[in-house]
């Protein structure tokens, strides 16, 4: 049902939503099919037609052409999701927006915005007494419609009036709502962006097992593909395994080859992977799962260096003779699953990390729990880490919890053989290398980061810490070699 003509002003919305494209046509969609009366709006007038005449008999809403137009035909406080290009689009729809605005109005932007840009606006909103709302959403163009992984920050107040319609809009799980309240300003964008540079890892990670399959056992895509299906009845179960079981099924229709075989293998982004190791690097927190996954689609995209590598750099290895096909898929499986724990429990790291230094008091079990349905990085184990945070919500670290130690524990070996198998016949692993690293690196007792202090020490005079007692020292290197303190 279209409530009003473009023009005329009923002031009846409940919710507004401007930028109609695949996104925000869906989220549009879905306010209305769970029985809000939504204003929509866009750029173009085009999108806003098709919408509406599409889908109009989904709901009501209320379309208009101009800003102005919407801004009025929406219920006061006005609760606003802009959905546009994140970047300039969303400060240029803001600055259109703010002056129609009145005090207490909620403005969301459900775009996929750098946090730091949405600390700034929010700032800058609520010096005009406006709540700014930066929110994750997740789930592309079918969670959108159907019910998405929702991570909102900004004001709890905002979220008094706010939450209870995005709740209602978002996936459940087992009843749950996959929608809560992050934290404060740039918080719940944040929390969007580490999705994504998880979702970097997980999809690299499944990347190269199933290079590992088709390499180590000449297997078709579509066997692999059958690995994969098989895989997502257990502990993988996710939704990046199940379409990859999917889309190494898929026959291409013009040449009769797997699809996998005719796309082009250079891997593209959008950038919320660059953002994350970025931040990475700002907090110090070592998310080595993501950032190798982000190098990884960069090295795929490096043209001129693979043209002068292919062919020239000598191979120098065997061919990889696997006798036992099961006992290798089962490695596989293993290694994958191990090195996924660590790309998450990385992850998690980065959350804590980045709720401390800027005060967010993020929960980082009702993320793991927000992120269960809906969500590209929906999976079954994170049942397991919302459990994890639940027995501790203050783990220093995820593979610590007792079930992740042994889920890991418990494959460690496995994921030791193809590892070093991979290195020995020259299939390219970064991320699963990487975790191993990374693993054997947080577990070691002693590690050799003291000769960099000592080495740091010798060349700048950097000081050092002692194992044996209190303070900080520095060796008369070019004296006669006494020890000081610094
Ligand atoms: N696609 C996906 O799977 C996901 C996308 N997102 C994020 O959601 C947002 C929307 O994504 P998506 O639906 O793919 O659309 P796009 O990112 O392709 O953005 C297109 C929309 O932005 C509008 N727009 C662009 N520039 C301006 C401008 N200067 N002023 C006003 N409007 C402008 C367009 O209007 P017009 O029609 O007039 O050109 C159109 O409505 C993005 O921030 C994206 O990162 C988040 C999760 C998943
Ligand atoms: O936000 C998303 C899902 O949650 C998008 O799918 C994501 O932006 C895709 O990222 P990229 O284009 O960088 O691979």
């Amino acid at each position: 049902m279209v409530d009003n003509a473009p023009g005329t002003q009923t002031g009846t919305a409940q919710i507004g939503v401007t930028g109609l494209a695949v996104m925000g046509r869906n989220l549009a969609r879905n306010f209305a099919r769970n029985g809000y009366t939504v204003a929509v709006h866009n750029r173009s007038w085009a999108k806003t037609a098709s919408l509406v005449e599409d889908h109009g008999d989904e709901g009501t809403f209320v379309p208009s052409e101009s800003v102005e137009d919407f801004v009025a035909s929406l219920e006061r406080p006005r609760k606003i999701v802009v959905m546009v290009k994140a970047g300039a689009a969303t400060d240029a729809v803001i600055d259109e927006l703010v002056p129609l605005l009145e005090e207490g109005d909620i403005v969301v932007d459900a775009g996929n915005a750098h946090f730091p840009d949405t600390v700034r606006r929010e700032n800058a909103l609520r010096a005009q007494g406006l709540h700014f709302v930066g929110s994750g959403v997740s789930g592309g163009e079918e969670g959108a419609l159907l019910g998405p992984s929702i991570m909102p920050g900004g004001t709890r107040e905002s979220y008094e009036s706010l939450g209870p319609i995005l709740e209602k809009i978002s996936a459940k799980v087992d009843g749950v709502p996959c929608c809560t309240y992050v934290g404060p300003d740039g918080a719940g964008h944040f929390v969007k962006m580490v999705h994504n540079g998880i979702e970097y890892a997980d999809m690299q990670l499944i990347a190269e097992a199933y290079d590992l399959l088709k390499q180590g056992l000449g297997a078709s895509a579509a066997e692999i593909g059958q690995i994969f299906a098989d895989w997502n009845t257990g502990d993988l179960e996710s939704f990046l395994i199940e379409i990859t079981a999917d889309v190494l099924q898929h026959v291409d229709a013009e040449t009769g080859s797997a699809f996998v075989d005719i796309v082009l293998d250079q891997a593209e982004q959008k950038g919320t992977g660059r953002w994350t190791v970025q931040n990475g690097l700002d907090l110090g927190v070592p998310i080595t799962g993501i950032a190798e996954a982000t190098f990884a689609r960069a090295l795929s995209g490096g043209v001129p260096q693979r043209e002068a590598a292919v062919g020239t750099l000598p191979a120098a290895t065997t061919p990889w003779e696997i006798t036992d096909r099961d006992a290798f898929v089962e490695d596989v499986r293993l290694a994958l699953y191990a090195s996924k724990v660590v790309a998450y429990s990385q992850g998690f790291d980065q959350i804590a990390a980045a709720s401390a230094q800027f005060g967010w008091d993020i929960d980082r079990g009702a993320m793991a729990r927000i992120w269960r349905g809906g969500c590209i990085i929906r999976a079954r184990f994170l049942n397991r880490i919302t459990e994890a945070y639940e027995r501790d919500a203050n783990l220093p670290l995820l593979l610590a919890d007792p079930y992740f130690t042994g889920a890991v524990g418990n494959g460690v070996e496995a994921w030791r053989r193809i590892v070093s198998g991979a290195a020995l016949h020259g299939v390219p692993t970064p991320a699963f290398s990487s975790s191993l690293a990374y693993y054997d690196g947080v577990r070691a007792e002693r590690l050799p980061a003291a000769l960099i202090q000592a080495q740091r020490d010798f060349f700048g005079a950097h000081t050092y810490r002692r194992t044996d007692r209190e303070g900080t020292f520095h060796t008369l290197w070019s004296g006669d070699r006494t020890e000081q303190p610094a």
